[in-house]
């Protein structure tokens, strides 16, 4: 039992120092991708849709030229008829799920109030024009990033969506991408991955549109990619990469928390994944199962999960008390939260800060991930901490909608005049002095 290779941090034992240094993701320093993101940019801003096909060739190995960069309609075909049908009815339900979640989510599109006698003040919401949607190759395909980006933009009524993601050595988009791309209703699926997808979103090419945002998880070469653009293009969150924490009372067999642990450590050595427990025993028991469970992972992905729970940045944190288990959970932020016990609920507010919060053993973070309904595109790198999941509100804007009435003028132009002086806007004063002259606000005696 105690030889398990799985890290155990213990909270006591840990200075300032080095507790600071657990809540670190990879993703926190991303200094080297800054600068070689740059000349990427660059020559896609000059080169475009030549540049897109070069890097493709270069980081996929992907013999795609620059007049191939648009999955074209034979592809779409192409797709449909190799894609197993049962995993085509498995992206339905899900999209089923992912687009009922996102209309229940929808705000009313003009909420107004009453806050005084003729006055109306309230919100509008509309959608962005255009908006792509990047989805992952690198390390595996992603339908399910599809279906989780493209359907809460096209429930919140975006005109143009588009999807972009890394082509396959085949010069191909991976087949469950197009048919997720299809099954969402987006036709516009690009051939461009990493920092280069992000540049020909920002900037356009002649086959790639210029997007107002672009949102989707990706390596560090897209987060990158994200900030060095931040001006040119609202990057959405960060995404990047999964990160979870399990915490459990020991009210549930360690197997359980020990297959979990597996989950998503499994994306790749970047991700960060821990169980937080204030029993030690219970803590020990979960990690002597955690081996049994890689045997039966791919050579890859136990490899990756084998880094991460092994490592720094993952395996299990150990409090000396409940009170340290929580506060070590909100001064991380995580984007998954998965809270293993027989009554979850009685924990809900002691957590405040997680993209994603998963209540008992039932409420198992696969079904989250691939066909429950709210996105799995979740802040990472503790953004959790103000910021919320990918959702319909990611793609709608609000405009402040305000109406007076003649009446409700008078009881506010005096007090708008008064703070207008004292600001030193003689024009604002002005304008709304002319409450001594109604004629000018009247329509009926304007002319
Ligand atoms: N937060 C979320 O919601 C969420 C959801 C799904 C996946 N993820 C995360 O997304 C990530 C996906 O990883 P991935 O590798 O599949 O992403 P990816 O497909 O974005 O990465 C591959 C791309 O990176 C670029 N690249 C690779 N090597 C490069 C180099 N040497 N120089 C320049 N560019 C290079 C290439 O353009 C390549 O196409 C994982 O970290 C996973 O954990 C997060
Ligand atoms: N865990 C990812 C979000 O952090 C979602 C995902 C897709 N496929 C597998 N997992
Ligand atoms: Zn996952």
């Amino acid at each position: 039992m105690s030889d398990s290779p799985v890290s155990i941090h213990k909270l006591d034992q840990l200075n300032e120092t080095e507790r600071k240094n657990l809540l670190q993701r990879t993703e926190n320093d991303l200094s080297t991708f800054m600068d070689k993101v740059i000349p990427i940019i660059e020559a896609v801003r000059c080169d475009g849709d030549k540049a897109l096909a070069d890097f493709a060739n270069k980081f996929d190995k992907s013999p795609i030229t620059a007049d191939q960069i648009r999955a074209t309609p034979e592809e779409f075909a192409a797709a449909r008829a190799s894609v197993d049908q049962e995993l085509i009815e498995t992206l339905k339900f899900a999209a089923g799920n992912i687009r009922l979640f996102h209309e229940k989510q929808m705000p009313e599109t003009l909420a107004l109030h009453e806050t005084h006698a003729g006055v109306l003040v309230g919100d509008r919401w509309n959608a962005i024009d255009s908006v792509a949607c990047y989805v992952p190759r690198g390390k595996g395909s992603f339908p399910s990033s599809v279906l989780m980006t493209a359907i809460p933009a096209k429930v919140a009524g975006v005109k143009k969506v588009i999807v972009i993601t890394p082509p396959g050595p085949d010069g191909t988009v991976d087949p469950a991408t197009l048919v997720a791309a299809e099954i969402a209703g987006v036709s516009d699926v690009f051939k461009c991955g990493g920092a280069q997808g992000i540049a020909a979103v920002a900037y356009g090419t002649k086959t790639v549109p210029k997007c107002d945002k672009v949102v989707g998880p990706g390596s560090p070469w897209v987060v990158a990619a994200k900030k060095q653009l931040s001006s040119v293009i609202d990057p959405g969150s960060p995404a990047g990469p999964s990160e979870l924490i399990i915490f459990s009372d020991g009210t549930v067999p360690p197997e359980l928390v020990a297959l979990d642990l597996c989950v998503e450590s499994e994306h790749g050595p970047d991700s960060s994944v821990f169980f937080v427990t204030d029993n030690e025993e219970f803590a020990r028991a979960v990690a002597s199962h955690v081996p049994s469970y890689w045997s039966q992972m791919g050579d890859v992905r136990a490899q990756y999960s084998r880094t991460v729970l092994t490592g720094q940045r993952g395996g299990i944190v150990v409090a000396g008390t409940r009170e340290e288990a929580f506060a070590y959970v909100n001064d991380y932020a995580p984007e998954h939260l998965a809270v293993l016990a027989d009554n979850a609920w009685q924990y809900l507010t002691r957590f405040e800060h997680a993209g994603e919060i998963l209540l008992g053993s039932h409420s198992a973070i696969s079904v989250a991930n691939f066909v429950l309904g709210p996105s799995h595109v979740l802040p990472t790198g503790g953004a959790a901490k103000t910021t919320s999941p990918l959702a319909v509100f990611d793609f709608l804007k609000r405009t402040s909608i305000a109406s007076l009435t003649e009446g409700a003028y008078q009881g506010f132009a005096a007090h708008a005049e008064r703070l207008a002086r004292y600001e030193g806007f003689d024009g604002h004063a002005n304008a709304v002095s002319a409450i001594r002259n109604q004629a000018l606000r009247s329509p009926a005696k304007s002319v």
